[in-house]
């Protein structure tokens, strides 16, 4: 990392820069509203910011979420106090006060060069550079802790700076995680690689034409249409082969489910959770243009985007419908498979999105339980004698996985698990199967098969 200081040249720019962070942490954290969306309303409005502003400010944006559990410590109190009276607004704060906050977070990361922004964060909050020593990119999280020191006083009490306060208390009794907590956080505070899903019967050509433009790709060992991209800097939806609707980006885990479904050409299924259709597209794929998948929703503005990207892929075979999560009693028995892939807690995401972790509450998922058992068992009631359903969740919590599904199979005697070996890892499973990020660099995500008898 660079010891310069910082010129005033950049001064206007990480000023702008932190102004927008601060914000969005405030929309996030205080208002519970979702990082990504905030992000993207506030950008907008601040035209004036350039690609690499904006690349400064969702980096430093998703670091602070990413390492909150530690970096609450340097954020200013009155924050740390509205947020603990759950208060939805705070006094205007001194920009000032984040800037140690902000710098700390690149050091966190352990991304080598410190981008002059992160270096007159540093510089204004009144912390020489000497002071910090860099974490080494990929060392445990526990060794990374000791880069905070230099941002306390001499002589201060540190915070513990604990593994488990990375991620909410409560979270951590909701996992039957099979691997100690501390593997998963490892795991959680890695910045995840984007996944792509061919959609094309041609995967080399597509993985030529994205080498040709600087993107590195690399190929799922066992999922042949599974692309790990890293991060190259190139817009992917400029890219001819994505207007032609050859790939669509799609974590490597969301991909499984649609394996797991294993639709037949010919068959009806009913996507019933369809939101913005990644796994409507990849049914409709599986099924080779032949039988029909209906994607429903309650959220119809999700289904346009379903529209546009089944337009771009020209796929003739989905239908559009709006959902309630109520019984339909003309849908009786009348689907091949249905697909619950339910509203949840996002927890699986946590890694991607790591605002969920400090945005979600244990009452939420106990909310989210009681729909999720709703939906299930109407949409359930959808599937022929002899049919699949698919209950999926990008959750790693018991209580909305197996403790449901179990629950389900109790009240629903005629329905039973489907045995099958886990398209990804190749792991044979009894239907039920709790997919991890270690199981493929990717989210973690639920999914039972069951049939009717
Ligand atoms: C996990 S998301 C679905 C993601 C989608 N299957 C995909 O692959 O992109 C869950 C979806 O459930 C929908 N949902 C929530 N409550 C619902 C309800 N009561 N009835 C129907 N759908 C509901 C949400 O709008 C959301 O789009």
């Amino acid at each position: 990392m660079s010891s310069e200081i910082p010129s005033k040249r950049i001064e206007g720019h990480s000023r702008a820069c932190a102004t927008v962070v601060a914000e969005v942490l405030g929309k996030t954290l205080l208002e519970k509203r979702p990082a990504d969306r905030s992000l993207a309303a506030v950008i907008y409005q601040n035209r004036q910011l350039g690609a690499r502003d904006r690349r400064i400010i969702s980096e430093t944006l998703f670091s602070v979420l990413r390492w909150w559990g530690w970096l609450r410590h340097l954020a200013p109190p009155e924050f740390v106090d509205a947020l603990a009276a759950g208060a939805p607004e705070v006094l205007p704060l001194s920009l000032h006060r984040w800037y140690g906050c902000f710098a700390a977070a690149w050091f966190l990361d352990g991304r080598g060069e410190l981008p002059p922004s992160a270096s007159w964060w540093l510089y204004q909050a009144g912390i020489p550079r000497q002071r910090i020593k860099d974490a080494v990119a990929g060392s445990p999280v526990r060794e990374r802790r000791r880069c905070l020191k230099g941002f306390f006083a001499d002589g201060a009490t540190l915070p513990p700076f604990a593994e488990e306060d990375l991620l909410p208390a409560w979270s951590q009794d909701e996992m039957a995680c099979p691997r100690p907590l501390s593997e998963l956080i490892e795991w959680l505070q890695k910045r995840p690689p984007v996944w792509l899903r061919a959609q094309t019967r041609d995967v080399d050509r597509l993985c030529g034409e994205l080498a040709k433009a600087d993107i590195k790709v690399e190929r799922h060992a066992l999922m042949k249409s599974s692309l790990c991209i890293h991060f190259s800097g190139v817009n992917l939806r400029t890219l001819p082969a994505f207007s032609e609707g050859r790939f669509e980006v799609q974590d490597l885990a969301s991909q499984t489910v649609a394996q797991v479904c294993a639709p037949q050409p010919g068959e009806q299924w009913w996507d019933a959770c369809a939101g913005g259709g990644g796994k409507t597209l990849h049914l409709a794929w599986l099924m080779g243009g032949k039988g029909s998948v209906m994607a429903t929703d309650i959220r119809l503005h999700k289904l346009q985007d379903l529209k546009l990207r089944a337009r771009r892929a020209q796929f003739p075979n989905i239908r559009y419908k709006e959902w309630q999560g109520v019984h339909v009693p003309r849908y009786s028995k009348l689907f091949h498979g249905v697909l619950v892939d339910t509203a949840c807690s996002c927890s699986g995401t946590w890694r991607r999105n790591p605002d969920g972790r400090w945005t979600t509450t244990a009452a939420d998922v106990a909310e989210l339980n009681a729909l999720q058992a709703k939906l299930l068992a109407n949409a359930a009631d959808a599937v022929m004698p002899g049919g699949t359903l698919v209950y999926a969740t990008c959750s790693m919590f018991k209580r909305e996985n197996q403790d449901l599904v179990g629950l389900f199979l109790e009240q629903h005697p005629d329905f039973e698990l489907v045995p099958y070996s886990c398209p990804l890892t190749g792991v044979a499973c009894d239907g039920m199967q709790q997919l991890w990020p270690w199981d493929g660099d990717c989210d973690a995500m639920f999914m039972a098969k069951m049939r009717r008898k």
